[in-house]
């Protein structure tokens, strides 16, 4: 008998065969009010769920009895309940590795755009405000050169580290859970305590997941140790920011500019203070996404939830 499928995240054609020749799929386009009735409705019957962007938590999880395994179509998992699906013996698995280059692409787009004003002085051109040769008032900083510091130096890290040391010439800091004496041969980087890497870096880059350790953990002190010259970037999770401080470091002058791919509240809020400060680029959460990085992160999720429904051991596991 064929396992019950739900998806809430559409699927290529290539793939939504591949999973329906052995499973029956019950599709959920969009997770708006009616989508979410839908998910309810087919929870009791479904013995896997795969998408994305979905907080699964014991309430949602208590609809689905028969459920065997999770994919997210995802490397972060802080959308999980990890400890109740493991006590209900759910397999989750995740995406890893699959989109850590177009990740760190996204984060070095952040870096070069915050820099040099890419999004600001595009606007300004658009707006027909070139009409003279332009002054230092427009001109942004340098990226080569300049200290690249990483918060929490996994996968996403390291390519951006990739990227700083070979591509730009950056020397290389670090804070993460431990030292890496590979990464730091690799990139000639070095270890820093986290308040030591806020004060000493240029370009201070979040790439490190949500966790309840990790929650809110750059806050006002944090702002406080950066320098007016910093700039920010975060293509981690917007909850490990305290949005509000970081707001009123970017008021203040405490930090130069902000790249953000995430926020606190994710679509982010039309009335955010963010989307009226100049030295600001905000991007929808596309760190992942473009056509063949997504393409990637959907297959692997439907081969881990394939292996995971037959018995076997997926490829990603995460509990
Ligand atoms: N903006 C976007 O679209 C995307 C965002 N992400 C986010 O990036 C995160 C990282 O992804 P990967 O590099 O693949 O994960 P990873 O697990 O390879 O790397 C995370 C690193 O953070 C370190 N870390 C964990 N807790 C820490 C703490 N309390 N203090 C210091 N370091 C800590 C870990 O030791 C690890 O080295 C994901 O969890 C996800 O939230 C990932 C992909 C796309
Ligand atoms: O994979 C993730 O964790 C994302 O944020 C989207 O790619």
């Amino acid at each position: 008998m064929k396992k019950h499928v739900v998806l809430y995240k559409e699927l290529s054609e290539p793939l939504m065969q591949r999973l329906e020749a052995q499973t029956h799929v019950t599709l959920i386009k969009r997770l708006d009010a009616q989508g979410l009735e839908q998910l309810r409705a087919a929870l009791p019957h479904a013995h896997g769920l795969l998408g994305a962007s979905l907080k699964l938590d014991a309430r949602l999880l208590d609809l689905a009895p028969k459920l065997e395994a999770v994919a997210s179509v995802s490397v972060g998992v802080d959308n999980y309940d990890i400890d109740y699906l493991s006590k209900r013996k759910i397999q989750l698995t995740n995406t890893p590795g699959v989109l850590t280059e177009t990740t760190a692409d996204t984060g070095f787009a952040l870096i070069m755009a915050t820099a040099r004003r890419v999004v600001e002085l595009a606007i300004k051109v658009r707006n027909g405000q070139w009409q003279k040769n332009i002054g230092p008032e427009w001109f942004g900083t340098d990226v080569h050169g300049k200290t690249l510091g990483i918060i929490g130096m996994g996968r996403i890290g390291e390519a951006l580290a990739q990227r700083g040391h070979f591509g730009f010439g950056m020397p290389v800091i670090y804070h993460s859970n431990s030292p890496k004496p590979a990464v730091e041969a690799r990139f000639n980087a070095q270890y820093r305590s986290l308040n030591d890497l806020l004060q000493e870096a240029d370009f201070i880059c979040l790439t490190l997941p949500l966790t309840a350790q990790t929650e809110g953990l750059i806050g006002a002190q944090a702002f406080a140790l950066m320098r007016p010259e910093s700039i920010f970037i975060n293509i981690a999770r917007g909850k490990v920011v305290d949005e509000a401080a970081m707001i009123q470091a970017l008021q203040q002058g405490q930090i130069r500019a902000a790249g953000l791919d995430v926020f606190e509240r994710e679509p982010l809020d039309a009335n955010s203070p963010l989307l009226h400060m100049d030295n600001v680029v905000a991007t929808p959460h596309i760190g992942s996404a473009t056509v063949e990085t997504r393409e990637a992160m959907a297959r692997c999720a439907v081969d881990n939830l394939l292996a995971a429904l037959a018995g076997e051991r997926p490829a990603n596991p995460v509990n």
